[in-house]
């Protein structure tokens, strides 16, 4: 659908006005291209890219110098390197020569870019397009340096552009829809959540900007074409700002935010550049105004950001949303290693920040089939413990052994694969993407193709349910569906632990009673083994077969509920004072006798 308004739009103000039409027409189709080769990256990663313009730069003299003919070679580039002198190759060629080159660029630039992440990769993309610019200008035997390229055949009609434009829109969307797409959309929204649903951050974010890179090189080498003849600030800053401008003007989240920037900065532009001479409308004359058009651009950018920072479009995408498509990379599922240990076994973890001792030689086991309770007061290090085990954080020393397996030194991701979920204390969703392509990211770690991650993601949410919400973005949940939504997603990793970090933070009684039965049901209907860590002692007192204390970084206790209930060490970290000093909890099993203190549950 996207595509069909596109063409009819493009062809319409094609035909219908002229040779001006066809030339903004072509040149909205070619702008439109390069906007999806960054939006592909961009929109998908949440890291704006200020480096596609030199991708596109490369594409267009790759292209120009291999098709130039042989006879303009000879006048314009004398000084040409033997290897490439005195040849004329065909389009074809041409075109898959600069999907070669945008390839070994993106293959070489990705690196830095994926591994920085944030605006520390913006600020590298920044790099990259100056780099290049520098190149350009430099190798003045290939490029004529800062002088003009020519003698590029106008290859760029109507038509090719919107051959182009159309398969550029299509693997965009192909792209944002399919494995890799929503996987790195996920880091877009929160980097620490993707790679606790077994996502490497490094991997999805190289595998997009490589594929930018090729489309954008392509898009460079349709609008070389289109020029016929450039210079290397035709690569340069107004490209990028205007590129830019016509990604978040739209909204950078969506192919159609794409498509609605770059045709309303083309028809600005056009209109801006008129303005810009000076207008004489007969009883009023505006005079010439220089750089009207960069400040129109400025303007519009200032006036998008402030008002709409989602862009126009937003989140909406226009078009039938892309089922079923069998993922471009499949992940490959984890090899479970055959052990006769089930349980994930903590040994003498500690971890020091700075000054504080956070964990401290803390050992204890998570049995299969069994909930383990983890307690203690605020501060007491239960978060840092949780971190340390799924490798968000480095301990200083110690093991965490998952089913007879070493996970200490693995990245998050990898130990997200070898079977641990996770919850957050404070919860982290995708919250822009919907409520079925949250489980879908997690499902797609352990699933062999999009089509069964996404059946196994609707069983799931079914089965917590959350079935009837499953096309609503995961912002707009209530809270309690947040926290269940949370949890099927962990789920979908089919992991052999699930580690839940205060799944009854911030719920009334009722909801957390909710919790309590699926935590039953989730206990009963998967094998894997549960730690629950909680401030709401009656929840864990009646979920938890085991419990672990710890206080200050250290256990200090760890035993059936009932023993812990009446633990003096663990009522003395709680209550702050030893029991003996006459403390009574105003439980009715103790019914307030002195000195049989328990911590306050019925
Ligand atoms: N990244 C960090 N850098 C420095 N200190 C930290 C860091 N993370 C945690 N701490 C400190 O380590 C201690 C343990 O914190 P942690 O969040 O693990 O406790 P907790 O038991 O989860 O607390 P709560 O129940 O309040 O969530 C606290 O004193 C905290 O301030």
């Amino acid at each position: 659908m996207l595509a069909a308004i596109v063409a009819v739009a493009a062809l319409v103000t094609g035909f219908a006005f002229g040779a001006n039409g066809e030339r903004i027409a072509t040149l909205f189709l070619i702008y439109l291209c390069a906007v999806l080769s960054i939006s592909v990256f961009t929109g998908g990663s949440g890291i704006t890219s200020f480096g596609h313009a030199a991708f596109m730069g490369i594409g267009a003299y790759v292209s120009g110098i291999l098709t130039m003919p042989k006879a303009l070679q000879v006048s314009a580039l004398p000084q040409l390197p033997a290897f490439l002198a005195g040849h004329e190759t065909g389009i074809v060629i041409a075109v898959l020569a600069v999907a070669a080159a945008g390839l070994i660029a993106g293959l070489i630039t990705g690196v830095p870019v994926a591994r920085l992440g944030g605006s520390s990769a913006s600020i590298a993309t920044l790099a990259l397009l100056i780099i290049v610019h520098v190149i350009l200008n430099g190798a003045r035997e290939i490029t004529r340096g800062s002088q003009t390229f020519y003698g590029v055949p106008r290859l760029t009609t109507l038509l090719t552009a919107l051959i182009f434009a159309m398969a550029f829109i299509l693997i965009a969307r192909l792209f944002r829809d399919t494995g890799p797409g929503l996987r790195l959309r996920a880091t877009r929204e929160n980097d620490v959540a993707a790679q606790a649903c077994g996502v490497s951050l490094f991997q999805v974010r190289y595998a997009g900007w490589i594929l930018s890179a090729v489309l954008g090189a392509l898009a460079g080498a349709l609008y070389g074409h289109f020029l016929g003849a450039f210079s290397p600030k035709d690569f340069y800053f107004d490209l990028t700002f205007l590129l830019i401008a016509m990604l978040i003007v739209g909204g950078m989240l969506t192919v159609t935010g794409a498509i609605v920037g770059t045709a309303l900065i083309t028809a600005v532009i056009q209109i801006l550049r008129l303005a810009e001479g000076g207008i004489d409308l007969g009883f009023v004359h505006i005079p010439v105004i220089f750089g009207l058009t960069q400040l129109g651009l400025g303007m519009a950018l200032l006036l998008t950001i402030w008002r709409r920072p989602l862009g126009i479009v937003g989140l909406q995408e226009l078009g039938p949303k892309l089922k079923a498509l069998v993922a471009l990379a499949p992940a490959e599922t984890p090899a479970k290693p055959a052990s006769s240990d089930k349980s994930l076994t903590v040994t003498t973890l500690s971890k020091r920040f700075g000054g504080l001792q956070a964990c401290d030689d803390l050992s204890f086991t998570i049995a299969r089939g069994k909930v383990t309770g983890l307690i203690g007061p605020n501060g007491a290090g239960k978060t840092t413990l949780v971190n340390l085990i799924c490798g968000q954080l480095k301990p200083d020393r110690g093991t965490v052994m998952i089913d007879g397996e070493n996970m200490v030194g693995r990245a998050p991701h990898l130990i997200a694969k070898a079977g641990l979920g996770r919850t957050f204390q404070a919860i982290k969703l995708f919250d822009r993407m919907t409520v079925l392509e949250n489980v879908t990211v997690a499902a797609l770690t352990i699933e062999s193709n999009l089509s069964a991650a996404r059946n196994a993601a609707e069983t799931l949410l079914v089965r917590l349910d959350l079935g009837k919400e499953a096309q609503r973005l995961a912002g707009t949940l209530a809270y309690g569906e947040r926290r269940r939504l949370e949890i099927a997603r962990a789920l979908a990793l089919k992991p052999r632990y699930l580690l839940l970090d205060e799944p009854a933070a911030g719920m009334n009684p009722v909801e957390t009673e909710a919790l309590k039965s699926m935590l039953d049901r989730i206990r009963h209907d998967f094998d894997l083994g549960l730690l629950v860590i909680e401030h709401d002692m009656h929840l864990i007192m009646r979920l938890c077969d085991h419990i672990v204390v710890i206080n200050k970084g250290q256990k200090i206790a760890e035993g059936a509920p009932a023993a812990i209930r009446r633990d003096p060490k663990v009522i003395e970290a709680y209550i702050g004072a030893a029991p003996e000093t006459e403390i009574i909890a105003p439980t009715p099993s103790t019914g307030g006798v002195k000195n049989e203190t328990a911590i306050g549950i019925a």
